[in-house]
């Protein structure tokens, strides 16, 4: 395979488009903008106004860099795998477009370059980090994705953690209120890949990976997805009763919790076609949703307060 590969790269001229698109494809840049939001949203809470241009900088850059190099080594580690499977048989390092030993350089500069930028702001952070992106790209793609269906439940806590490195980029200190936001998205997280793993079940069952709907069906895995999204409810008061955030956020976050939660009805009682995609959909938005209503009711109430 090597050489008939060499022979078609000496051969097929790559464009450096293509190679760049790559690389850029590693790092699953959307997935890392969502981290950064978090991060951001984070931060933001952590000060009653703004928090300083240097922190958010150095911060979203270091925690940037950091996740899109947990990504990277998660492509290289699970190339494999990707092979097999109609979401990711078309990966750069699956197909054979990007060298390994490249990638695994490309992980290891993006990943030292955000460590040093977050080492800069506090070693706390930057430990946090990098704690992080251990979790993901080794405890998890390493070890529980292959070993238990509730790796995405252990897993989740390295993908909910950068609303805690955003707020330790600003304070240097772990915050109770931090850890109300890291639970918020460790809550969403099973709903926002469970269903999507309904939606892929062949897929997952194919590569052997023991995701829940290959070891216990799709009909127990829908009764998860509603059972973490009733939690996820009731996690998403937390902010309210301990009056981290007011009105706004209660208002806001309900209607997102509890769109959350019909979506997890229909697809438990009355599943359509197609539902399950819906369902993954909507969780990308509701996150994205939920993140931005916490700053808007941070900000309404700083300025409420009188806060320049
Ligand atoms: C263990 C935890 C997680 C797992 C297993 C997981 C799994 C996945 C998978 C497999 C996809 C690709 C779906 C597709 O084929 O289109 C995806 C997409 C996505 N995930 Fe997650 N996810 C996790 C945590 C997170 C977290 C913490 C965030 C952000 C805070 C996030 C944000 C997103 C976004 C924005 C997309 C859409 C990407 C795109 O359209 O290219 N995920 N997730
Ligand atoms: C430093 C830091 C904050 C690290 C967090 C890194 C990170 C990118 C977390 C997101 C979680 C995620 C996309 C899991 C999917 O992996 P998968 O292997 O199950 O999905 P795949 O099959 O699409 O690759």
């Amino acid at each position: 395979m090597a050489k008939s590969q060499g022979l078609e790269r000496l051969s097929t001229p790559i464009s450096t488009t293509a190679v760049w698109r790559d690389y850029l494809t590693m790092t699953k840049p959307k997935v890392v903008a969502m981290l950064l939001l978090t991060a951001l949203v984070g931060m933001c809470l952590a000060v009653p106004t703004i928090p300083t241009i240097r922190v958010v900088v150095f911060g979203l850059t270091g925690i940037g860099l950091q996740s899109a190099a947990a990504a990277v080594f998660n492509h290289v580690l699970d190339r494999r795998f990707d092979a097999q499977m109609a979401r990711t048989y078309h990966r750069p390092l699956a197909k054979g477009r990007i060298a390994t030993s490249k990638a695994v350089l490309f992980a290891c500069v993006l990943m030292v370059s955000g460590f040093i930028l977050l080492w800069q702001l506090n070693p706390l952070t930057a430990w946090l980090t990098m704690a992080s992106l251990v979790g993901y790209a080794v405890v998890y793609t390493v070890w529980l994705k292959h070993a238990t269906p509730q790796n995405i439940v252990i897993g989740g806590l390295a993908g909910a953690a950068p609303p805690l490195l955003g707020w330790t980029a600003v304070t240097g200190n772990l915050d109770p209120h931090a850890l109300l936001l890291v639970m918020l998205v460790f809550a969403w997280t099973p709903p926002h890949f469970w269903a999507l793993a309904i939606h892929r079940r062949d897929d997952y069952a194919k590569a052997g990976i023991p995701m829940l709907p290959v070891t216990h069906g799709i009909e127990y895995t829908k009764m998860m997805v509603l059972f973490y999204t009733l939690l996820l409810f009731a996690v998403g008061l937390l902010p309210w009763l301990t009056a981290m955030s007011g009105y706004v956020y209660l208002v806001g976050s309900s209607v997102l919790n509890l769109g959350f939660i019909g979506y997890a009805i229909k697809l438990k009682f009355f599943d359509t076609t197609g539902h399950a995609w819906a369902t993954f959909k909507y969780s990308i938005w509701h996150l994205l949703a939920l993140f931005v209503v916490l700053l808007v009711d941070h900000w309404w109430i700083t300025w409420s307060l009188g806060y320049k």
